[in-house]
């Protein structure tokens, strides 16, 4: 069945799988295939210790097992960054112990495991920070990090369920939370810097942790600023607590939002609904902003001169601000993309930013950066949204946009079938194509000399202002991105002809889908990265026109407007020639943009 074969081409990508010999194609996973754990005919485990296992583990394989609950890799020889399991969501058990992975976990790792019940990392190599996730999982009961190189403090795990966890010989510092006072001497051995009554050390300054763990952090991790100054380590304290206090948020969101899923296919609107969410706090203890904010905010919001150390603002429109401002904001968890999580925060001077926390983009230096991100300010455009701030690290970027509160086309259009989306009337839609080619057009001219200039056009990074003039968002960041990043997370890489090599046809092409996705009124199965669900608007709208039945196709929310009909139809023959799969035969930007031009009455 596809599961086996799925185990077969998660098999296929392991470098030394002489374990395995017995899962053959043609035979079944349940019956005798070594490691293959069962139940009534379902694959529910992967026990595969011990195998002398290595090379990559095929996550979206073991995505299609859609019984998996338990995994065990312990002792093999895996190495590199922690794979995705993340996206393995229902996961029980990840047994990962005695391998050779390295690096850090990202902070919100665990944030969408709420199933998991062991989480055994001991005897890696793994740095960084204890992912704060991990404190939020409500049932876990195993946790075992020991003989790891993890760094700064432990998170407050909610204890409830814990029945036995390991942190020892590692290098974490500061207080032992109270939440984990039940565990003895041994669970937190060999950390230096740990203080607490089970390591026999008093803290100095338990209750402002802060005080404690920023002057640590500075001691063991002076790389992890690259300003190399105590400032700089605050704002990494303060971003831990921000984030730390966001997920918070987010798994409150999560947990809130999970019993209503959608149809698995449409997990791409799951984040969107995330809009219909209240408010909430962040909750992040009076006391410790009131402290942060003595030692930030000097650098933060009173300093309005646009080149503060810990948010540069590269667009005054909506005032000056700083982390400090951000992290006493009430927020909201809006979705986790392609590029990096997004969350809303309101601040208390009443102005909603979007901050978006970027994975990677170290292919600039932090001088090469800053100039892009300035130049990104200066733009003035009714179709771009321009960005009003960043922050710099090595390990992570955050960028600062205003908060647009209709939202997503992609939400307006799929998300909800309410009140907005009965106002995208033909008109409007209309407006939005206009907008949209013309903003596209402007990007193509502002940044000329990039092979992408937008490079991730899609109807979610196309948000509606209150008119319905649509913004256009995450432009032009291709150059910022190593290239495997790039084709990972950038729209534009679905082009037919990407593998070739991208070019500013991908742009294009990335314009005929939403032109098309705006004429259906359907989702585009471009948008899913397996494959499975939504239309293929692009071989959909094809036919139709071969077959002369274009009118067939329109969505019918805007075929009451008759008399635009004929407007529509030569809308939908735009999109098919910005869709062409042959970037040759593909319609120039100058080109569509004049033809939709003419249109307007
Ligand atoms: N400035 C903004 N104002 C209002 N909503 C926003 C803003 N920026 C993003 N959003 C919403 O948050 C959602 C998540 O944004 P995000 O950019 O992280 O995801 P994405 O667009 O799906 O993926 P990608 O990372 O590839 O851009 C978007 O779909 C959009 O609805």
């Amino acid at each position: 069945g596809p599961e086996d074969d799925a185990l077969l081409k998660f098999k296929e990508s392991l470098t030394n799988a002489g374990a395995l010999d017995s899962w053959e194609p043609n035979s079944q996973a349940c019956n005798g295939w070594a490691g293959v754990v069962c139940f009534n005919g379902i694959i529910t485990g992967l026990h595969l210790s011990d195998m002398g296992l290595s090379g990559k583990i095929d996550i979206s394989a073991l995505e299609s097992v859609r019984g998996l609950r338990t995994i065990s890799f312990v002792n093999n020889s895996f190495s590199g960054q922690i794979p995705e399991f993340n996206q393995l969501g229902a996961l029980k058990s990840l047994l990962l112990t005695r391998n050779q992975f390295s690096g850090e976990i990202p902070i919100d790792f665990f944030l969408r495991m709420q199933s998991i019940k062991k989480v055994w990392l001991s005897e890696n190599k793994f740095s960084g920070n204890i992912p704060a996730s991990l404190a939020q999982l409500l049932n876990l009961m195993e946790l075992h990090l020991e003989g790891n190189q993890f760094s700064g403090q432990i998170p407050s795990i909610k204890a409830d369920k814990l029945v036995s966890v390991d942190f020892s010989r590692n290098k974490l510092t500061g207080p032992i939370p109270a939440s984990l006072s039940k565990f003895g001497a041994n669970s937190f051995a060999e950390n230096d810097g740990l203080c607490g009554k089970q390591v026999g050390k008093e803290c100095s300054n338990v209750e402002n942790p802060m005080a404690v763990a920023i002057p640590q952090e500075a001691q063991t991790a002076p790389s992890q600023s690259s300003s190399g100054s105590k400032g700089g380590s605050s704002v990494f304290g303060t971003i831990v607590w921000i984030v730390g206090g966001i997920l918070v948020v987010g798994i409150v969101l999560i947990v809130l939002f999970s019993s209503r899923r959608r149809d698995d296919d449409f997990r791409v609107l799951e984040k969107e609904k995330m809009h219909e969410a209240g408010q909430v706090n962040m909750p992040v203890p009076k006391s410790e902003s009131s402290t942060k904010k003595g030692s930030v905010s000097k650098k933060g919001s009173q300093n309005g001169k646009g080149s503060t150390a810990d948010l540069v603002i590269v667009n005054d429109q909506r005032g000056t601000f700083g982390l400090a401002d951000l992290m006493k904001a009430s927020a909201e968890v809006l979705g986790n993309g392609s590029l990096g999580s997004a969350y809303k925060a309101v601040m208390a001077n009443g102005v909603s930013v979007v901050v978006k926390r970027m994975r990677e983009m170290n292919a600039f230096t932090k001088e090469g950066f800053d100039a892009e991100m300035r130049r990104f300010g200066k733009i003035r455009h009714p179709n771009i949204l321009t960005p009003l701030a960043y922050h710099y690290r090595r390990e992570e970027k955050l960028l600062v946009s205003e908060y647009i509160p209709k939202g997503s086309l992609l939400y307006l259009l799929h998300g909800d079938r309410g009140i907005c989306h009965a106002e995208l009337n033909w008109p409007i839609r209309f407006k939005i194509i206009l907008g949209v080619a013309h903003g596209l057009g402007f990007l193509h001219s502002e940044f000329s000399s990039h092979d992408l200039p937008h490079g991730n056009l899609k109807s979610s990074n196309v948000l509606l202002s209150d008119n319905y003039e649509p913004l256009l968002s995450d432009y032009a960041l291709h150059p910022l991105m190593s290239s495997p990043q790039a084709a990972q997370a950038m729209f534009a890489y679905r082009a037919p002809e990407s593998s070739q090599g991208v070019s500013l046809k991908c742009d294009i092409y990335c314009l005929g889908i939403i032109i098309l996705e705006i004429l259906t009124g359907k989702f585009p199965s471009q948008y899913i990265s397996n494959g499975k669900g939504g239309t293929d608007v692009v071989q959909w709208v094809q036919s139709a026109i071969s077959e002369q039945r274009e009118e067939e196709i329109i969505d019918p929310a805007i075929m009451t407007s008759r008399d635009s009909v004929s407007q529509m139809v030569r809308l939908l023959h735009i999109g098919a020639s910005c869709t062409e799969s042959n970037a040759e035969d593909r319609v120039d930007l100058r080109e569509a943009i004049r033809s939709i031009e003419e249109l307007q009455v």
